[in-house]
């Protein structure tokens, strides 16, 4: 199998991103994790940059040994001098020379013609080739750069004594057909091609950098380029853990392979996206908090089958221990059943299952994500099933800091008549109190009301506890809602239920119910 090698630049190309700006210990802390992921070649900065980015990189220069560090530099003596003191210290040093060949950048920004970009990026390689035996020339915005220039660029690099020579797509510009046709023209028409490595960097800005860059490896490069997390100038770079899965998981079709350690993409992908602040949305690929994530029945159904028919890559082939089954919204019965026999609720009926799952879907469309502590709630109020005397069917409260709270309750009795009361309170949930006290006609007296919260978040579930008294009895009710105020009701009519079907059943005394 074809190798291909990694040039990451996370801490040079990475930090470019807006905003981002890493201290020495965060750049060897990264710097080290990239080593163990495997990473071929780290650019470790632009020392032209600033005197603390030269420090940066003779730290990383002290502790990394495994890889080659690679300075960046433009075609200027004074920038290849500083990559020279940052990278005075490595075991394995490149020097990595950039200058841009568009016609754009040419006119607009260099101000060079054509003869004045050779001549300029050949003596940079030369001056280079004095202090380096690796030297990587990159010519910035090739896939804007007319392609018999290009293969000229090229030409030149490698008489200069360049060892390794880049053509990026610098704005992501490109097209994977057009790219890939730049890389087949180069190899087939430049002399001494095989003398070097070609290599391929590109951006995002339209979303396609890393089917550029596989366009690329297909057509012949040795060496890709890009940053964990596809972090980077504008949309960013190519993200290596994408490039490294694509052509570990289709072989057959690209008979390529990095030596990256692919074990440790996500312990490096959640390093970097700490330390830059730079949070990897859920559903990026391969490494977002969704990408071995499933909620929806089918798939869940699908996945508890067999896992591949929704997972083209295993969780573990990253670093991950294993795909998460969501509860939601979408969910079905397989998982939900699967999920509550996993939390030690195996011994369900078929009816407690269905009703179960009735409860669960209802909560759904209150709650984005059913957390298990829901389910821990939802299974308790379910095995601690009073008699259903009273069930709330709505609520309605009006509430103002200038008037006095109003709560509308409609309950069902037992034969499907309904009750519909109205009345007012102290607070909302005194008003909630007194209409079911009309509704129900009984007298009761409320001994204890307390609130709490079982989950966690905004959307998080409220338990409420009621003790009700009436007489010599006494029952404790429970309700848990994404709102207090229907806890609080349904909290109030549990214990009035149980306290209205002890009473008949029992006859006991001072008993509290739970
Ligand atoms: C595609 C890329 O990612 S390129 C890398 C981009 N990264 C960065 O720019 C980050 C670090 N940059 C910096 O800190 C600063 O830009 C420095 C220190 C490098 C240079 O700062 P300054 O000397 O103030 O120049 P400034 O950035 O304003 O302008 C860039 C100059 O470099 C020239 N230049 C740009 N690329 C090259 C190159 N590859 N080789 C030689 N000169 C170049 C520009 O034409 C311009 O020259 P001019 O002053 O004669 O017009
Ligand atoms: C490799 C360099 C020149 C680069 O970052 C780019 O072209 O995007
Ligand atoms: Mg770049």
């Amino acid at each position: 199998m074809r190798k291909i090698w990694v040039l990451d630049t996370t801490l040079r190309d990475g930090e470019q991103s807006p905003g981002v700006s890493l201290t020495s210990t965060e750049k060897v802390e990264i710097a080290l994790q990239l080593q163990k992921l495997g990473v071929d070649r780290i650019e470790t900065g632009f020392p032209a940059t600033s005197p603390g980015e030269i420090i940066s990189m003779q730290e990383i220069a002290k502790q990394v040994t495994q890889a080659t560090l690679v300075g960046f530099a433009r075609s200027k003596e004074q920038d290849i001098d500083a990559v020279r003191e940052a990278l005075q210290g490595a075991e394995d040093a490149c020097l990595h020379l950039f200058l841009a060949t568009s016609p754009i950048h040419r006119q607009h920004k260099l101000r060079m013609d054509k003869a004045k970009v050779l001549e300029t990026a050949a003596a940079a390689i030369r001056y280079g080739r004095k202090y380096f035996s690796k030297v990587e020339f990159s010519a910035e915005d090739a896939s804007r750069t007319e392609l018999d220039f290009i293969c000229e660029v090229v030409d030149m690099a490698i008489r200069a004594g360049a060892t390794v020579v880049n053509l990026p797509d610098t704005v992501g510009y490109a097209s994977p057909d057009q790219f890939g046709e730049m890389f087949r023209i180069v190899k087939q028409q430049v002399p001494g091609i095989e003398k070097i490595q070609l290599s391929t960097h590109c951006h995002d800005d339209l979303g396609m950098a890393t089917a550029n860059t596989l366009a690329a490896i297909r057509n012949g490069v040795d060496q890709f380029e890009g940053t964990i997390n596809g972090i980077g100038e504008r949309a960013g770079n190519t993200p290596i853990e994408e490039v490294a899965l694509a052509l570990d998981t289709r072989t057959e079709l690209y008979g390529a392979q990095t030596s990256l350690v692919l074990e440790e993409l996500y312990a490096t992908s959640r390093l970097v996206s700490k330390r830059t602040g730079m949070s990897v949305p859920g559903n990026k690929a391969i490494v977002g908090a969704n990408a071995f994530a499933h909620e929806s029945g089918i798939h869940q159904d699908g996945m508890l089958k067999e896992r591949t028919t929704y997972e083209i890559v295993s969780p573990e082939r990253i670093g991950l221990k294993t795909s998460k089954l969501v509860l939601g919204k979408h969910s079905g019965r397989h998982a939900f059943k699967e999920k509550l026999a996993d939390m030690g609720f195996e011994a369900l009926t078929e009816e407690q299952l269905q009703e179960a799952f009735r409860k669960f879907k209802d909560l759904t469309d209150k709650k984005k994500q059913v957390l298990d502590e829901d389910l821990l709630v939802l299974m308790d109020e379910s095995r601690n099933a009073s008699p259903q005397i009273y069930t709330l069917d709505s609520i309605q409260v009006s509430y103002g800091n200038q008037s006095v709270p109003v709560a509308s309750i409609r309950l069902s009795k037992q034969d499907g008549t309904a009750i519909d009361e109205v009345a007012m309170g102290n607070g909302s949930v005194d008003a909630i109190f007194h209409a079911i006290d009309k509704a129900s006609g009984e007298e009761v007296e409320l001994e204890d009301y307390s609130i709490q919260s079982v989950t966690y978040g905004k959307d998080a579930l409220g338990e409420v506890h009621a003790i009700l008294r009436q007489g010599e009895y006494t029952a404790l009710g429970r309700g848990t809602s994404t709102d207090i105020l229907e806890a609080s009701a349904k909290a109030y009519i549990d214990a009035l239920n149980k306290l209205l079907g002890r009473k008949e059943v029992h006859g006991k005394r001072n008993i509290t119910i739970s």
